[in-house]
């Protein structure tokens, strides 16, 4: 079964998201609505230099949310905009879309509102969406149980433009029982797509575990992860950890495919 993806957000990382579902077989990527106003009712598809119509692109002043999501019906919403599109999309629940929400830093009362929807719909939101994160999360879970009197310290490495703090530190910091404002360390320099190392001091050996993401690809490849396993799910607030380590925890039994991570 196909799975139809409504895309929010075509800038930096949702530009490539959307090349990774329209290259990916068991996706069709329906439309894409962002704030720009540029290439409105152009397709995502030829933006990126494929030679087929799929993904077109609607300026979000242009449309009566309810009615378009009426009439164009998706299974899935993927979310790589900003903090306030969740107020955009909160009337598609009605018509049985999931939703994966990529923000990564949310005001407080959007984020409300996306708890809200989760209990008409499943949602998965996860601050960072990669396959690889999630495995660093849950090792530094294990490590910290290991090392309990580690000091432990978080580096998030950012392109120069990001202005928020990693909302992926904060949530390593969270899982960590860290004080994300004593614990975090930013560094905002040149293009880096996204780099996170969780550094154990211990009095006679140093610990890094570290992820870094190289292309934006990375981020598309997860969301399609997290789109295809919340088809099969009830409403409900869902993380990447939760979709990850149950195949983690499965991925010894035969019946489960080991996660393909590209
Ligand atoms: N969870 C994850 O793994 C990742 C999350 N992100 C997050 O994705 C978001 C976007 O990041 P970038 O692509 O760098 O930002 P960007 O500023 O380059 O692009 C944002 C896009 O969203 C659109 N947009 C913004 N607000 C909108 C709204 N209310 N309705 C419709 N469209 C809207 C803009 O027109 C633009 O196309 C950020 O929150 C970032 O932290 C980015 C990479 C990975
Ligand atoms: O803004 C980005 O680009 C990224 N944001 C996420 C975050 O804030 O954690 C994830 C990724 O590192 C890239």
């Amino acid at each position: 079964m196909t799975i139809k993806v409504g895309l929010f957000g075509f800038g930096r990382t949702g530009s490539v998201v959307a090349g990774e579902i329209i290259r990916d077989s068991e996706c069709e990527l329906e439309w894409v609505i962002r704030q720009t106003p540029s290439h409105h009712n152009e397709y995502a598809s030829n933006l990126l230099g494929f030679d087929h119509l799929e993904g077109k692109i609607i300026h979000f002043k242009e449309v009566d949310f309810d009615q378009f999501f009426k009439e164009n019906p998706v299974d899935v919403i993927i979310d790589f905009s900003s903090s306030s599109a969740v107020s955009e999309y909160a009337s598609v629940v009605k018509h049985g879309c999931k939703i994966v929400s990529a923000i990564s830093n949310y005001e407080k009362n959007d984020f409300e509102q996306l708890e809200m929807l989760s209990q008409q719909t499943a949602v998965l939101y996860s601050p960072n969406i990669t396959v690889g994160i999630n495995f660093l999360m849950e090792a530094s879970k294990l490590l910290q149980k290991i090392a309990p009197h580690a000091d432990i310290e978080i580096i998030e490495e950012h392109f120069r433009g990001k202005k928020d703090v990693s909302g992926t530190a904060l949530r390593i910091a969270e899982q960590l029982g860290l004080d994300k404002n004593e614990h975090v360390n930013s560094i905002r320099v040149g293009g880096i797509v996204g780099k996170h190392e969780v550094v154990f001091g211990l009095p006679n050996q140093t610990i890094r575990i570290i992820h870094e993401s190289h292309n934006r690809a990375a981020f598309g490849q997860g969301a399609i992860y997290a789109a295809k396993w919340i088809m099969g799910k009830e409403q409900g607030l869902y993380s990447m950890e939760e979709a990850l380590s149950l195949m983690m925890t499965q991925s010894n039994s035969p019946q489960q495919e080991p996660i393909a991570i590209r």
